[in-house]
């Protein structure tokens, strides 16, 4: 293990429920600084995985190693240098934003300063009131809130924007961005390709408890290779061919010197290969 490297390294991980493998036998490395998402189908293995990751549930077998120690293992020290948000936040609803962020910072060594975080997740005006009264999306922050006020060195979000309006969801991933450039390395599970298109600086696909995918979103699956999709119309109608080569194809199509009415070129999307990928299995 090389830990200045890696933040995460899976081997052969496994997780059997009575009759059920949920986990079955996958292989992670996470960079450092890194963006990673895992996606994947209801009941692929994400959160089994990162519960596991997080030293929340035990495994069945295989090698793993967070920050250079074993999560069924390790203590308090290590827990400190990590963040969780998890898809429920725990309850303190009396206390104030600012109160639940001061006393949250008092049980970590190096914490970020409360009105620093506060600031960070854009909830200054929320700042003097009780978590009971914030709404869906800025009680969400607060939970990521809550999450980076220990400065952890890894951050795990689990489907962090579910519920998100447009707006507040790209203020989110401009805070991911930040963190990760700040050298946070996170590992966020993900519904949204979108999402994983625009922060992930790679990605795996889980389905059926094993990696059937891994690489950067513009990769995935042979993405890049993909055939393109050139469509155009004339007065027959609309015409559709697939090339490996579409310069070459327009330039043939528009060798008379007109344009070509209504010209698309398309690739997949990361959308359309996920779909592949884990259709390709079920
Ligand atoms: N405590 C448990 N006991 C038995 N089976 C479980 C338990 N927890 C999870 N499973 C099973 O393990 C499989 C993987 O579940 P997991 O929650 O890891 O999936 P997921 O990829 O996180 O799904 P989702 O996208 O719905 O959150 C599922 O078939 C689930 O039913």
């Amino acid at each position: 293990m090389i830990e200045n490297v890696n933040a995460v390294e899976v081997h052969g991980l496994r997780k059997d429920y009575a009759g059920v493998s949920a986990v079955a036998g996958i292989d992670l490395d996470i960079r450092r600084g890194e963006i990673f998402a895992l996606l994947g189908p209801n009941g692929a293995g994400k959160t089994t995985t990162v519960e596991i990751l997080e030293g929340h549930r035990r495994r069945t077998s295989g090698e793993v190693r967070v920050l250079g120690e074993d999560p069924g293992r390790a203590g308090g020290a290590w827990r400190a240098r990590i963040g969780i948000v998890l898809q429920t936040a725990s309850d303190a609803a009396e206390l104030t934003v600012a109160e639940s962020l001061r006393h949250f910072a008092g049980y970590y060594p190096h914490p970020r300063d409360p009105g620093e975080v506060v600031h960070l997740v854009g909830l200054e005006e929320k700042a003097g009131s009780r978590i009971r009264t914030l709404s869906g999306g800025q009680r969400r922050r607060l939970d990521v809130a809550l999450g980076i006020i220990g400065r952890p060195e890894l951050l795990f979000l689990d489907e962090p924007t579910t519920g998100f309006d447009p707006e507040v969801r790209r203020r989110f991933w401009a805070l991911i961005e930040r963190l990760a450039a700040d050298g946070t390395t996170i590992l966020l599970t993900t519904h949204y390709l979108d999402e994983a298109e625009a922060l992930a600086d790679r990605v795996a696909v889980l389905a059926g408890g094993r990696v059937v995918a891994e690489g950067t979103p513009a990769t995935l699956g042979g993405r890049a290779e993909a055939e393109a999709v050139v469509r155009w119309t004339d007065a027959e109608g609309v015409h559709e061919r697939r090339t490996q080569r579409p310069t070459t194809l327009v330039n043939e199509l528009s060798a008379g010197g007109g344009e070509l009415a209504g010209l698309t070129i398309t690739r997949p999307s990361l959308e359309d290969t996920y779909l592949e990928l884990i259709g390709e299995r079920s």
